[in-house]
């Protein structure tokens, strides 16, 4: 049995979707699909599931929202209708977006997670009678029936325990499976989202779930690239990828699968297939426990922007016992969670997501620093990027390293920072945010075209 999640690119309008239906009559084994709402058909256009945010955000201000909501509707009758879906079937999918009008906003935002789950919802709803109409035995399945119980706070679901054991029934059903992704139920049946881009998570879990023999992932690229094709266009196609380089290059900027999408694949050890539903010939990308070790030093470059350094300096600070845990529980009992701490003898850095800092935090952060940590000097460096240069080859290669920082040196870039994660597959350097594409551009010449040269000589 295979599980076939299939992204935003690949539901936006009829066209997609016919291609999605042709894939799942071509083969008998993609018994489960899990959908994600309809995503962008141009480069400005809207995601659905930006549009149900909006909406949600007009019924905060107290504004009816009436027109985004006449929009989101529109977006799926007009699919349906260009599907040549009939008339009680457009009714019974557009009926069922039309209920978020009753939703009312409350105290803890949690109702933003309702609405959200409607684009995936109705999503699947409508991809269920596109399968039935086309001769392929389908059914919807919500989420709650499927047994996809989650806990947590709005937009950050976590599966609870024993759920596996329940979703794991799904693979005794004889029709073809339509689950909406992005979102699970709590005991008490309250909505919870995943993050952005979480119906890679719901295929993940499900996949897990059921042992299926692979977890394809269908998008709107031939193949993860080496580098995001934002930056390098012509970026070289990866062909096979481990669990854990796919994790450390999804967790700095490669959106086309989600970090969180892997744990559960990984667990289970379900091979993933990154896949394009407009070219389904083409190879994709597989994510594996194991490569070979032949395939180059560097798989993947991958940065992302939003980081800031918190510098702490004290003289016989590697002496002070229980230095860093007083620190560190600074950051705790303010609720911040830290992404990497690399450290001196005097000195330690702690590496945040600005998105994590309240009004006011980082403030009160330093002034607690200050007060209780008798530090001689501390400073907070905004606007950092991180790069990871990441691949198995750096494990049993030398002079990765050194290579990596020529490249920025002779680019004058400036390394603020530089730290080898202890799995040895990965580097990570900090620099300032308007440095970061020129220096994975930098990165991408040393490690990719100066290196075919080399090889090809
Ligand atoms: N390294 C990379 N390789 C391929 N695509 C990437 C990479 N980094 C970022 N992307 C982007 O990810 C996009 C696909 O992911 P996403 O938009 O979530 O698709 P979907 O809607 O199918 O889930 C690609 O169109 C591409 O722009
Ligand atoms: N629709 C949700 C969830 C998702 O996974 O979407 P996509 O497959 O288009 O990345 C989002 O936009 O976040």
């Amino acid at each position: 049995m295979k599980v076939a999640k299939f992204g935003g690119t690949s539901l936006a309008n009829a066209e997609q979707l016919r291609k999605v239906c042709r894939l799942i009559q071509a083969d008998s084994k993609r018994r489960i699909i899990v959908v994600s709402a309809p995503g962008k058909r141009y480069k400005d256009d809207m995601k659905v599931t930006d549009m149900l945010i909006a909406y949600g955000q007009h019924r905060e201000e107290g504004r009816n929202g009436e027109e985004l909501l006449g929009l989101i509707v529109d977006r799926y009758a007009n699919i349906a209708r260009d599907l040549g879906l009939d008339q009680s079937q457009i009714v019974r999918i557009t009926d069922a977006i039309e209920q978020i009008r009753i939703l009312e906003p409350d105290e803890n935002l949690r109702w933003r997670d309702a609405l959200k789950a409607v684009g995936e919802d109705t999503s699947a709803r409508l991809f269920a009678e596109l399968l039935n109409n086309n001769g392929v035995q389908a059914a919807y399945v919500n989420p709650m029936d499927a047994g996809l119980l989650v806990e947590g706070t709005c937009g950050d679901a976590r599966i609870l325990p024993g759920t596996m054991d329940i979703l794991a029934k799904l693979s005794n059903r004889e029709e073809r499976l339509v689950i909406p992704g992005f979102f699970g139920y709590t005991p008490e049946g309250r909505i919870v989202t995943f993050s952005r881009g979480g119906s890679d998570i719901t295929g993940a879990i499900i996949a897990a779930a059921v042992g299926a023999e692979v977890y394809e992932n269908f998008t709107d690229v031939d193949s993860v690239l080496s580098v995001n094709p934002s930056i390098i266009p012509d970026a070289a196609p990866i062909r096979e990828l481990t669990y854990r380089e796919m994790r450390e290059l999804s967790y700095a900027g490669f959106t086309v699968y989600h970090e969180e999408a892997l744990l559960p694949a990984f667990r289970a050890g379900i091979p993933v297939w990154i896949r394009n539903t407009n070219n389904p010939a083409a190879e994709g990308t597989r994510i594996v426990a194991e490569r070979p070790s032949s395939d180059g030093v560097v798989a993947g470059i991958a940065s992302a922007g939003g980081f800031c350094s918190i510098y702490v300096t004290k003289y016989l600070m590697n002496r002070e016992i229980g230095f860093g845990r007083r620190l560190l529980q600074i950051l705790e009992e303010n609720r911040i969670p830290y992404e990497h701490t690399p450290t001196g003898i005097d000195n330690m850095s702690i590496i945040v997501r600005e998105s994590v800092l309240g009004e006011g935090t980082l403030e009160r952060v330093i002034q607690r620093i200050k007060q209780e940590l008798d530090v001689d000097d501390i400073r907070v460096v905004h606007r950092l990027a991180l790069i990871m240069v990441v691949g198995e080859g750096m494990l049993s290669s030398v002079g990765a390293a050194a290579r990596a920082a020529q490249s920025l040196a002779e680019a004058g870039i400036n390394i603020q920072m530089i730290n080898q994660g202890c799995s040895e597959v990965s580097l990570m350097f900090g620099i300032r945010e308007e440095d970061e594409k020129r220096a994975v551009a930098h990165l991408y010449e040393a490690f990719f075209r100066e290196a075919k040269v080399a090889i090809s000589r």
